[in-house]
């Protein structure tokens, strides 16, 4: 199974976000998606995921050699303030998404043991969502995606709210089920991406850019990957322009 994304363009009014993407994912490989703040990651998650209309360009998926526009139902977008009913509890919220996906579901599982699969404490199961810290509403999230099991899995920075206990489980629960699914992973925290992560693809200068694999066992790897995200910046060249500014002013002072 692949996601191909073909000559994908995307603006907000004047601003170009996307410009001519053209890159495939594959089954069985977790992808890290990094950029920097405002590349796009957040728009080609929602791009894909048929949430916002694309200006140009097509995404398809391909199963045994047979190509087709993605179809949403295909997604899970996994954002990373999840928007949950607040008045109803954590097992009202599941039982309801079992039954309203009940077509979808392969593997039926008794509710508490879904549950269990995230390690959410079961007192918490019947308080109002509400209530709920960002990390247990974004263990829901992982709840809908373990019980829908969709192809593509988007995930917008979803493990930073999460405590380091449950973080390690759902890597350990990410590895488990990787093989089945495209899993694409943004994250800003390079030691997440390269311990979970197989490839590494940067959305830069308004493309997709995938990342040499050798660099994730390199000792600079950090820097490396900072190198590839300020080539060609404007911001670097503003911030050495500053730098050679204050210079000046410094050697006509003294
Ligand atoms: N609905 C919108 N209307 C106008 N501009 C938008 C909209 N959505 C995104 N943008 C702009 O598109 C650019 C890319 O935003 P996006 O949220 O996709 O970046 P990102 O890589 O996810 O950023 P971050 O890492 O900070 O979350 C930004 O300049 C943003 O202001």
């Amino acid at each position: 199974m692949k996601l191909i994304i073909e000559s994908l363009s995307k603006s907000f009014g004047k601003k170009e976000v996307l410009e001519n993407v053209d890159y495939v994912f594959e089954e069985g490989i977790v992808y890290a998606l990094l950029g920097r703040n405002g590349s796009g990651k957040t728009t080609l998650f929602s791009l894909i995921s048929e949430q916002i209309k694309k200006d140009k360009g097509k995404v398809f998926l391909e199963e045994d050699g047979v190509k087709n526009e993605i179809n949403f139902k295909d997604v899970f977008f996994m954002v990373a303030e999840p928007n949950l009913p607040k008045f109803l509890t954590g097992r009202e919220f599941i039982k309801f998404f079992i039954e309203a996906n009940k077509d979808r579901i392969k593997d039926k599982k008794p509710i508490e043991d879904y549950f269990k699969i995230v390690d959410f404490d079961i007192n918490d199961i019947d308080i109002l969502i509400q209530g709920y810290s960002t990390g247990m509403k974004n263990k829901l999230q992982m709840l809908m995606f373990l019980i829908l099991r969709p192809k593509v899995i988007l995930m917008d920075e979803p493990l930073t709210s999460l405590d380091v206990v449950v973080q390690f489980e759902m890597k350990k629960i990410i590895r488990k089920i990787h093989k089945e699914h495209i899993i694409i992973f943004s994250t800003h925290i390079l030691q997440l991406a390269k311990d979970i992560c197989d490839n590494i693809v940067l959305l830069h200068n308004k493309n997709l850019q995938k990342v040499d694999e050798s660099i994730k066992n390199d000792k600079d790897f950090e820097d490396k990957i900072i190198t590839l995200l300020t080539t060609s910046d404007d911001s670097i060249k503003v911030l050495d322009k500053n730098f050679k500014d204050l210079e000046d002013e410094y050697e006509s002072l003294s």
